[in-house]
């Protein structure tokens, strides 16, 4: 797996799954395992579009579930080419969202994958409708855990904030954590 910064990596076609994905938690390692299979499906690399730091915290300074490292070597143990990690700074949070669309077109996805409630851009102006203007979106139902509720990583930061760690261990699902 070969590791870009942003506007560094061009491709002929791709699949591509965008989000900061801190903890890269169950949600995040569904979606991106299904867009991984719509790459091997279509015969094209996939991508994974990330964010360093993770904006929530970057904005509202809230803790960090994996560190760029521990993010990256947890994509490629999900078999994905290549991953993108911008650099989420004042200037990169200060894009238009349509910028953010030229930067994604140098990849030529044929296909994009992100949640229901994905947002970009500065101001978070961005929406996946306007996304869908310009790419083929893939909106990845919100994987929920068995009780129903839907896992994110704000809700692992409260828990490991109660100190339920198995809780959030259990969300977190990370390959090295289960028996
Ligand atoms: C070009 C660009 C600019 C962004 N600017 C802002 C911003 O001004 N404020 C903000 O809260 N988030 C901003 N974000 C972050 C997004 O709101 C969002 O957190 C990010 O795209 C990751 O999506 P996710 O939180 O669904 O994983 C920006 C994202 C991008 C790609
Ligand atoms: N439970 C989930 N199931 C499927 N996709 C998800 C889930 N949670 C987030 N996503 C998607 O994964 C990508 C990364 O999302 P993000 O990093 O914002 O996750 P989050 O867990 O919602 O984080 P936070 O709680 O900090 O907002 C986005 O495209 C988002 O829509």
């Amino acid at each position: 797996m070969n590791v870009y910064s942003d506007h560094q990596l061009s491709l002929p076609h791709s699949v591509v799954s965008i989000g900061a994905f801190d903890g890269l938690h169950l949600g995040h390692q569904t979606l991106i395992n299904k867009a991984a299979s719509r790459a091997k499906t279509l015969g094209v690399p996939s991508v994974v579009y990330t964010f360093n730091p993770p904006p929530r915290s970057f904005f509202q300074q809230t803790q960090v579930l994996t560190s760029v490292e521990e993010k990256v070597e947890l994509i490629k143990r999900l078999g994905i080419d290549y991953v993108v990690v911008a650099d989420f700074n004042k200037e990169y949070a200060s894009r238009e969202a349509i910028a953010f669309v030229h930067e994604l077109q140098a990849l030529s996805p044929k296909e994009v994958w992100v949640g229901p409630n994905f947002q970009f851009g500065k101001g978070k102006q961005g929406t996946t409708e306007f996304l869908s203007h310009y790419f083929h979106v893939n909106l990845h139902p919100l994987v929920r855990c068995q009780q129903g509720k839907i896992i994110s990583s704000t809700r692992i930061r409260l828990l490991l904030q109660k100190n339920q760690i198995e809780h959030a261990r259990k969300l977190l699902a990370h390959p090295q954590m289960t028996p």
